[in-house]
């Protein structure tokens, strides 16, 4: 349970280079009193937890930190303000391996090795011996002191223990050539993960360097250069031709092709000027724009999409969740076989110990999980970055792998298969009058637009325009509200007034066959048809046509050869769903009610929902997977368990592509890490392969599967 007065805190720890490391942290400071809800980032670098009052203090916790042998300092809230947070990446830390503690342990233990190596070519056998010590004792010094302080805060099987007593062992029945590989060998997994490690990183990071570091501020009409963090909403700044926008923020002069690509992944420049939005990080190509800051640059798009990434982390996958579990008993059962192989041979069957005991301790190594443990959190880092370049948003490693099974995509509508801006294309008078007279039409769009004054749906809008480019001032209306599925009703002119489906205005008894037959005809020519009414009579049909998307048909196709059914759900008529769905070879489901969508979404069971996030945020919530889409990134970056930055409805089948490759690319990073230990756990029983072999191949495992991960970074999901 969770206290009111407890805080959460979040700091950055460095020198993590695999997910033993994480969880190693993560049990260590669970243990402490006053601390919770644990969650430690690999690829983020993060710890966050929540302390109560009166228990750990914060100096305790960084203090166990750093005696398990990690970086650790505060993050977030203890910046400096007009910093931004998510900026201050591991960039400015990033060291050279040779600079780094394990890189110097590298070095001095291979000279050391080298040394023995040449005494023994050289010298009477027997003179490496001390320089062989030397180099186990130095090499293994810094990983026993973190096997004791992880043994003090209550782990005795880590990956430092079973080495350390790997090594011991190993000089203890004279194998001191051996120790010393084995010692030389770890430290360079330890760097060589490190930099794979952070490899995977760089994608995160990369995102962080599109903003640029400083903008032009004026004041006063003079310019000066400023450090883009300390922008504030409202001030203006100037943005060269081909520089980089230095804030999100509204254009007030010029007007200039714009490239997002940084930020949505869309990679046709679009012009745009004075009073369009404009993100951080994207190009401006042609001509000098002034613009005035609409976002504090830690809260800009691009530092939500950053935070999205990081945070994503701790939506962990299934599959990883398993595999967690898997290594938590594996690593003690290794220890437990190892312990047999030492014991029972030379006890029951009068075997020689030193034999076995050799044979044991390079199982002891083949039980570091390493390899095992990183093989998920790599792949999701890399495929997380991937997608965040090219403007898919996953909140991470659950979503993907939903997403990778999901047998059906379900569609809303408008604003999603259509580009969401209908417009009034027809009035219709009603069956009884020969034709639209100019008082009609007047009071036509002078009731609709009263009635819609208030409402954000889509259709409310067109209406409103239309009224408006008319000139038509719709009379005042009170009592406003939306009747959800079915249309929109007020108080206008004293008595009530409907805009409605014609479905609402036939059960309304306004409606005669030949209104309807005027709707249908309408309707099946794409339009949606709404009826403007009163109690007692109707006003006329109003007909409004929307665009559907053009590469809408396309993702359809490709869906279809992703093996996905792709369905439309929409509260629009049949008739008008046809002619929508018609073209672009989907099944449709039509006049559904908000309810109604709900339940068709949960009876298709492994289903994603895509819509523009405004009115069908219940409905991406119902789904298992719910996908905004569109350029209006606000809500939907928030609301939903994926986002799709640019308006490209291919964008779905290439998150499909997307998750499917990640979890790929999982088993294959499964498949290796199983595979190799279980072949030298054989081999090392047998005595055919000893120790040094053992822990290169847990060092070797645990690059490969990196590397491999780190391919996905550069998976292209739009190509079929
Ligand atoms: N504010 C409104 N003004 C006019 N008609 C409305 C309004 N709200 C709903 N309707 C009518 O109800 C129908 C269903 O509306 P709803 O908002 O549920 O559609 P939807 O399923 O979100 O649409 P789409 O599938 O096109 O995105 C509309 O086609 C329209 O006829
Ligand atoms: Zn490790």
């Amino acid at each position: 349970m969770r206290d009111e007065r407890a805080e959460r805190v979040e700091w950055t720890v460095t020198g993590m280079d695999c997910a033993a490391c994480s969880r190693k942290i993560s049990a260590a400071l669970g243990g402490m009193p006053g601390v919770g809800e644990v969650s430690v980032g690999l690829m983020a670098e993060k710890l966050a937890l929540t302390l109560q009052p009166g228990g750990a203090s914060r100096d305790q916790i960084e203090d166990a930190v750093r005696r398990l042998g990690y970086g650790i300092e505060p993050r977030g809230q203890a910046a400096p303000p007009d910093a931004a947070p998510v900026m201050q990446g591991p960039a400015e830390r990033d060291q050279s391996w040779h600079r780094s503690g394990k890189g110097r342990l590298v070095i001095l233990t291979g000279a050391l090795l080298a040394l023995a190596w040449a005494f023994e070519l050289l010298a009477p056998a027997g003179w490496g011996y001390p320089a062989f010590l030397l180099a186990c004792a130095i090499g293994v010094a810094p990983v026993a002191k973190r096997a004791v302080e992880a043994l003090r805060m209550g782990q005795p099987f880590t990956i430092e223990s079973l080495m350390t007593i790997a090594a011991i062992g190993a000089l203890f029945i004279g194998a001191a050539e051996e120790a010393a590989l084995v010692v030389f060998l770890f430290a360079v997994g330890e760097v060589l993960e490190g930099v794979a490690a952070g490899r995977a990183r760089d994608g995160i990071r990369a995102l962080a360097d599109l903003v640029p570091k400083t903008a032009l501020l004026e004041v006063g009409g003079t310019t000066r250069e400023v450090p883009a963090d300390s922008l504030r909403i409202g001030q203006v700044v100037l943005v060269r031709p081909g520089d980089r926008i230095p804030a999100d923020g509204e254009i007030t002069e010029g007007t200039s092709g714009i490239d997002d690509s940084p930020v949505t992944g869309e990679s046709v420049p679009v012009t745009k000027g004075p009073g369009e939005g404009v993100f951080a990080g994207s190009i401006n190509t042609e001509a000098a724009l002034r613009l005035r800051v609409t976002r504090a640059p830690s809260d800009n798009t691009i530092a939500r999409i950053i935070r999205l990434v990081e945070e994503a982390e701790e939506a962990r996958a299934p599959t990883e969740r398993f595999i967690d579990r898997f290594s938590r008993w594996y690593m003690p059962a290794i220890v437990a076989v190892s312990a047999l192989v030492m014991l029972v041979p030379p006890l029951a069957f009068g075997a020689e110990w030193g034999t076995w005991i050799y044979r044991g301790l390079a199982l002891l190594l083949i039980g570091c999980p390493c390899a095992l443990v990183i093989s998920v959190p790599a792949s999701i880092a890399s495929s997380l970055s991937a997608g965040a370049r090219r403007g898919l948003l996953m909140k991470g490693g659950a979503v993907i792998e939903a997403a990778a099974n999901i047998t059906h995509v379900a569609f809303d509508k408008t604003g999603t298969l259509t580009m969401g801006r209908p417009a009034v294309t027809g009035l219709t008078p009603p069956a009884g009058q020969v034709e639209l007279t100019a008082s009609i039409r007047t009071e036509l769009l002078a009731t609709a637009a009263a009635v819609e004054a208030g409402s954000s749906h889509p259709l409310a809008r067109a209406i409103l325009d239309s009224a408006a480019e008319e000139g038509i001032a719709p009379p005042p209306a009170t009592d406003a509200r939306a009747i959800p599925g079915r249309g929109a009703t007020a108080i206008v002119a004293g008595a009530p007034a409907f805009v409605a489906s014609p479905a609402a205005a036939l059960e309304a008894g306004v409606l005669t066959d030949r209104d309807m037959q005027h709707a249908a005809a309408l309707e099946t020519g794409g339009s949606t048809v709404v009826a403007v009414y009163r109690p007692d009579r109707l006003i006329g049909l109003i007909g409004l046509q929307d665009e559907p998307r053009t590469d809408a048909a396309e993702a359809v196709a490709q869906l279809r050869a992703l093996g996905v059914g792709a369905v439309m759900l929409t509260g629009d008529n049949p008739r008008t769903a046809a002619a929508i769905a018609g073209p672009l070879a989907m099944d449709y489901r039509a006049g559904m009610l908000p309810e109604g969508k709900l339940a068709a979404i949960r009876e298709m069971g492994a289903v994603m929902m895509v819509g523009d996030g405004i009115n069908d945020a219940p409905a991406l919530k119902q789904a298992q997977v719910g996908v905004a889409m569109g350029s209006g990134t606000d809500v939907a970056l928030e609301t939903a368990d994926a986002a799709i930055l640019r308006d490209r409805v291919t964008d779905v089948p290439a998150l499909i592509r997307l998750a499917r490759a990640t979890m790929g690319n999982i088993r294959q990073n499964v498949a290796i890490a199983l595979a190799l230990k279980a072949v030298f756990l054989v081999t090392s029983v047998l005595g055919i392969t000893g120790l040094w072999i053992a822990i290169l191949a847990d060092t070797g495992a645990t690059v490969l599967v990196t590397l491999n991960a780190l391919r996905l970074l550069r998976f292209r999901p739009e190509k079929t």
